[in-house]
């Protein structure tokens, strides 16, 4: 049997599934195998999967040497194959025909638990044992969050990179994911134009984005979208309701027939609301243009949450690109002897290397309100 690799690099995806974690973890592998000529090895199922091995080897020698066997009886798709396998030792063959496909072939999990100090502790003793000399985390805010702390408190080597659909990591232009969830907005907004202009109709489509409203800016851009909503304009109050019905009502009578109006799960209500966004505005602008003697009463709105929709699917050159670019970068870090702990960024179009922590690009804030400009000065009505 072959003995377990020296030193290997540890890679997992945590949080949200982003397109691109398959065409990073495929360039991780062959950068590794290829060009360093370092094994990689693949932890399943995110946090989650790192302390559930951590759990079962409990410190204990004999149990180590069980999980070392297993792990280099069952490389690469073997080890795939088998759902009992956390962790398994990637080839060239278990990252083929990978780069395109969205989620992530290792799996991704929120792991609660990785919050206790002590089962990061865990986590960490058993990335020390099997000699791991870094670990990887892709993964959005949360994961990288845990990765930070993860650094602080071992010896090892960690780098982050970037992967949530969101954009809403303030140091990197770009996350992976990004560019294909914001291809496939644009790919749903153009099968409810369809409907909105058959029927003349108002189509309130939501997005995912937590907090951000980038993903949403950015996919009203792409599509000509009508009207966007994003939570950085604060919460929106019943006046700011009627006046975005206001706006598509005075569109109509210019002689314009439909409208699709984007708005960003994050967006807040005031007074509070527990709904989501599309329904609350669906009956706002409902009631608007049904009130007495107003000009298009019978003007249909129809909410959508396009939820999970925009996670996957197949991922866009723009990601598998960056996801390359992102995977030679943390291949630098790892490798200098001097570097330290990291997150890869995109910064000025350049990918790098940026400590855990880092600032916010003050460019990133000014480009999410350029986008807006511009959508509103691109919008024909
Ligand atoms: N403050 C934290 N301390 C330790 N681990 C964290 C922390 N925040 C998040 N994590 C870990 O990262 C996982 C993913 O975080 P989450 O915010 O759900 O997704 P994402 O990384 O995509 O933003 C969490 O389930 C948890 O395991
Ligand atoms: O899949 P879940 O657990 O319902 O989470 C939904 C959330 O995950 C996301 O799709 C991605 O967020 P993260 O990248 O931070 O995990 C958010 O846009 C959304 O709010």
């Amino acid at each position: 049997m072959i003995p377990f690799p020296d030193s290997p690099v540890a890679v997992l995806c945590s949080g949200g599934d982003a397109p691109g974690m398959n065409a990073f973890l495929r360039a991780i592998v062959r950068l590794g195998l290829n060009r360093h000529k370092v094994p990689v090895l693949g932890i399943r199922g995110g946090y989650r999967g790192l302390v559930r091995a951590a759990k079962q080897v409990n410190g204990e020698a004999d149990e180590l040497v069980r999980l070392k066997q297993e792990i280099t009886a069952n490389t690469g798709n073997r080890g795939l194959i088998d759902a009992k396998m956390s962790i398994i030792q990637m080839d060239h063959a278990s990252v083929s025909g990978i780069m395109g496909k969205g989620g992530t072939i290792l799996g991704s999990a929120r792991c609660l638990d990785f919050h206790k100090p002590e089962v990061r502790r865990s986590a960490i003793q058993l990335l020390e044992n099997l000699g791991v000399r870094a670990l990887v985390v892709a993964g959005g805010d949360g994961s990288l969050t845990g990765a930070k702390l993860l650094a602080e408190e071992s010896n090892l080597k960690i780098i982050g990179v970037p992967s949530t659909i969101d954009n809403d990591l303030q140091f990197t232009e770009m996350a992976l994911g990004v560019d294909t969830a914001v291809h496939t907005l644009v790919w749903a907004v153009d099968h409810f134009i369809d409907t909105a202009r058959s029927h003349r109709r108002v189509m309130v489509l939501e997005t995912m984005g937590r907090e951000s409203g980038d993903l949403a800016r950015m996919a009203a851009l792409a599509s000509g979208a009508e009207m966007v909503i994003t939570p950085e304009g604060g919460p929106l109050t019943e006046e700011a309701m009627i006046a975005y019905a206001e706006e598509i009502e005075s569109a109509m009578t210019r002689g314009r027939g439909h409208a699709i109006v984007l708005i960003a799960e994050g967006v807040k209500f005031d007074p509070p609301q527990s709904r989501n966004g599309a329904y609350i505005l669906r009956d706002a602008f409902q009631k608007y243009f049904q009130r007495e003697g107003a000009p298009f009463q019978d003007l249909e709105v129809r909410p959508s949450v396009l939820g999970h929709l925009q996670r996957g699917g197949h991922t866009t050159p723009g990601d598998c690109i960056l996801a390359a670019r992102f995977a030679e970068e943390a291949w630098k870090a790892i490798l200098d002897p001097n570097g330290s702990n990291g997150i890869t960024a995109l910064q000025h179009n350049k990918a790098t290397i940026v400590p855990f922590g880092c600032p916010d690009l003050p460019e990133r804030a000014l480009s999410s309100v350029a986008m807006d400009r511009l959508h509103d000065d691109l919008s024909s009505w």
